[in-house]
């Protein structure tokens, strides 16, 4: 049965939401993004644990903005718990020291970086060879349509659903409009992690055989309150980090 009662943050209020954490809330982006980049990393090991069986590969997609940097944490962390990731970041930042601080510890980790889509395709073609693809290409901040380089990768990820493995997506399907759904492309992503609270396209999301995450447990009942969204900050149990929607 599905449940999809819950509230939701239109990008307008999540943008907001995000702005007075760092200002009046006096949080760092760091912290923040650490810890929604380790309640996906939970969510994956939760719902793919690794196993000596098959491949424990997982193809990160990461993008240039914030949604970028919770997949580069997130691949830290699942480096750590045993499984195997690769990298693919076409437009990388130069200026911003956090970005390339979380570069450089994903390097030192000795995970490797695949350099285009025609490398993306050869993996991913050959069979049983990735685990699951992690889509933190954009988050709340999007607005279609898709610009180069990432329109052929969301075109190939769109029209090749039966070829690939399955998409875990970070806060939004990636080419999703944040507030409407999917507009023109859907990657078909059969696992959504929604961060803070789920975005209004996520109401498009659940059908049969897709599960729906909550992570990025770090707002006080203050601004749950004032953000209208206590219900959801009330499903985490005890010490958990994520909660299955
Ligand atoms: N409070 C929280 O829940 C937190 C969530 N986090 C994550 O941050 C993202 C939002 O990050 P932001 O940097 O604002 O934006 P995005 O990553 O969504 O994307 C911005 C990036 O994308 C480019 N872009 C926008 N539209 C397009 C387009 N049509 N084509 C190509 N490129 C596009 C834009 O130029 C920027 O470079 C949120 O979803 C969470 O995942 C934080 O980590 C912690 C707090
Ligand atoms: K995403």
């Amino acid at each position: 049965m599905f449940r999809n009662t819950f509230k939701t943050l239109s990008s307008k209020m999540a943008s907001q939401l995000d702005q007075e954490l760092m200002s009046t809330g006096a949080f760092s982006i760091d912290q923040l993004m650490e810890l929604a980049g380790l309640s996906v990393a939970q969510a994956i090991y939760r719902q793919y644990p690794p196993t000596s069986a098959s491949s424990n590969k997982v193809l990160m997609l990461v993008g240039p903005g914030n949604n970028g940097g919770d997949g580069l944490v997130a691949s830290r962390h699942l480096k750590i718990w045993g499984y195997d990731p690769v990298l693919f970041y076409p437009k990388k930042s130069t200026k911003n020291e956090l970005y390339k601080n979380l570069l450089k510890q994903l390097q030192d980790l000795e995970i490797p970086e695949i350099e285009n889509l025609e490398e993306i395709k050869s993996l991913l073609e050959t069979p049983k060879s990735v685990k699951i693809i992690v889509d933190s290409l954009f988050g709340f901040s999007f607005k279609p349509p898709i610009r180069a380089p990432f329109d052929d990768l969301i075109n190939y990820l769109s029209t090749n659903h039966s070829k690939i493995p399955d998409i875990v997506s970070v806060d939004i399907p990636s080419g999703w409009d944040v507030d409407k759904g999917p507009v023109d492309v859907d990657i078909n992503s059969t696992m959504l992690i929604s961060l803070t609270a789920p975005k209004p396209c996520s109401e498009h999301f659940l059908k049969e055989g897709r599960v729906h995450y909550l992570g990025g447990r770090f707002i006080n009942q203050k601004i749950a309150q004032k953000y209208d969204i206590e219900d959801l900050v009330k499903l985490y149990k005890g010490d958990e980090l994520i909660v299955k929607l």
